[in-house]
């Protein structure tokens, strides 16, 4: 993620895996603009940052609502020197290479742009306190996947559970896997984290998880001037701190930027289509093109290959719940759930 130069060319795309379509809509020409980068977003003001100066910006109002994330590369006017009170204007945000969505429902719902031009999704789950959920990380798989992003899986506190029947959920799938524990002696260590470092160097990487996994811990270790608050949860709210704050990029030590994510906690999946979902279950897209046409893959979906695959000999139970887990988010995103039966989590 890297502020670049402008010229003509410059025009804002809604990326998709299929094909992206270049808004064409002339907009008025700063030529006085300067590229910068998104760091973080509160509340309609932008921390821009351009070179290595930090400045605070508006967004111009055609840009429309949502319309700059963190990540984003842009085009800024106005009062760059980044001092107290001084407000900068974004008046163009630069094509993206990947954007990280999620809707507020699985079924339509609102969609919102997260994160621009991130290279990995690192999906932290702790091992146990709380239990680690495959449902939460098979949907973040699926962000992922639509995002055009890559996934980390990052398991935390296996000082308190054996990480092995987890990952064996996952070991069907490409999708590399860090483990991470407190030192038993020096809490303030988490071993791992250099692991993790190196997963992260020169990449770009979006951290989400559910509250108490181990998230700001992971931070901090990875970014040490980062301070982001541990174990504070809100007393009124029962939610953490940064709640206005939807992401935020800090820069890591030796190249490359972590993106906290504190407001998210969950990811709607109204915005992917079925077919992405599929593929995003590396493991199961093959079997399913044996599948009848326009199958639903749901349960009881007559000819469903994925019902073949489980009942030959040899099928084991991890196979199972792997179709499960399919089935789950595909009926999740049906208008109608409980015309389709699935076991709940
Ligand atoms: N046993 C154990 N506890 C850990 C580990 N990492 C973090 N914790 C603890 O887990 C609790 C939650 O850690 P946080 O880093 O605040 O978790 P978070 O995911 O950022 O949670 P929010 O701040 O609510 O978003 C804290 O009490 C940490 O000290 C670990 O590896 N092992
Ligand atoms: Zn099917």
């Amino acid at each position: 993620m890297r502020a670049r130069d402008w010229d003509e060319s410059d025009v804002r795309v809604r990326p998709g895996r299929r094909g992206s379509r270049p808004r064409t809509k002339q907009r008025p020409s700063h030529a006085d603009a300067v590229a910068g980068l998104v760091t973080a977003v509160t509340r309609g003001r932008y921390d821009v940052l351009v070179g290595d100066r930090a400045v605070t910006a508006v967004a111009a109002r055609e840009l429309g609502r949502g319309g700059v994330v963190v990540g984003d590369e842009v085009a800024v006017v106005g009062d760059l020197t980044g001092r107290d009170g001084s407000l900068a204007r974004i008046v163009r945000v630069q094509e993206r290479r990947t954007l990280l969505r999620r809707s507020s429902e699985d079924v339509g719902g609102i969609e919102r742009a997260l994160v621009a031009n991130a290279d990995q999704l690192v999906v932290v789950t702790a091992l146990a306190d709380p239990e680690p959920r495959t449902r939460m990380v098979d949907r973040c798989l699926v962000a992922a996947f639509e995002a055009g992003m890559d996934a980390l899986l990052c398991l935390t506190k296996a000082d308190l559970a054996d990480p092995a029947p987890f990952l064996e959920h996952y070991t069907p799938l490409d999708v590399p896997a860090v483990v991470t524990h407190r030192d038993a002696v020096d809490r303030s260590v988490i071993l791992g984290a250099p692991e993790v470092a190196e997963r992260l160097r020169g990449r770009t990487s979006v951290l989400v998880g559910h509250s108490g996994v181990g998230k700001s811990t992971l931070v901090n270790a990875l970014v040490p001037t980062a301070s982001r608050a541990v174990g504070h949860v809100n007393a009124v709210t029962g939610r953490g701190r940064h709640t206005s704050t939807t992401a935020v990029a800090l820069a890591l030590p030796d190249g490359g930027w972590v993106i906290d994510t504190p407001g998210v906690r969950s990811f709607g999946l109204g915005h992917v289509d079925d077919d992405d979902v599929v593929a995003a279950f590396a493991d199961l897209a093959e079997v399913v093109t044996a599948c009848p046409p326009r199958c639903t893959h749901l349960e009881r979906a007559p000819g469903c290959a994925l019902d073949a695959w489980l009942a030959r000999p040899g099928s084991d139970a991890r196979e199972a719940a792997r179709v499960e887990s399919l089935r789950r988010v595909l009926a999740s995103r049906r208008p109608d759930p409980d015309a389709y039966p699935t076991s709940t989590p």
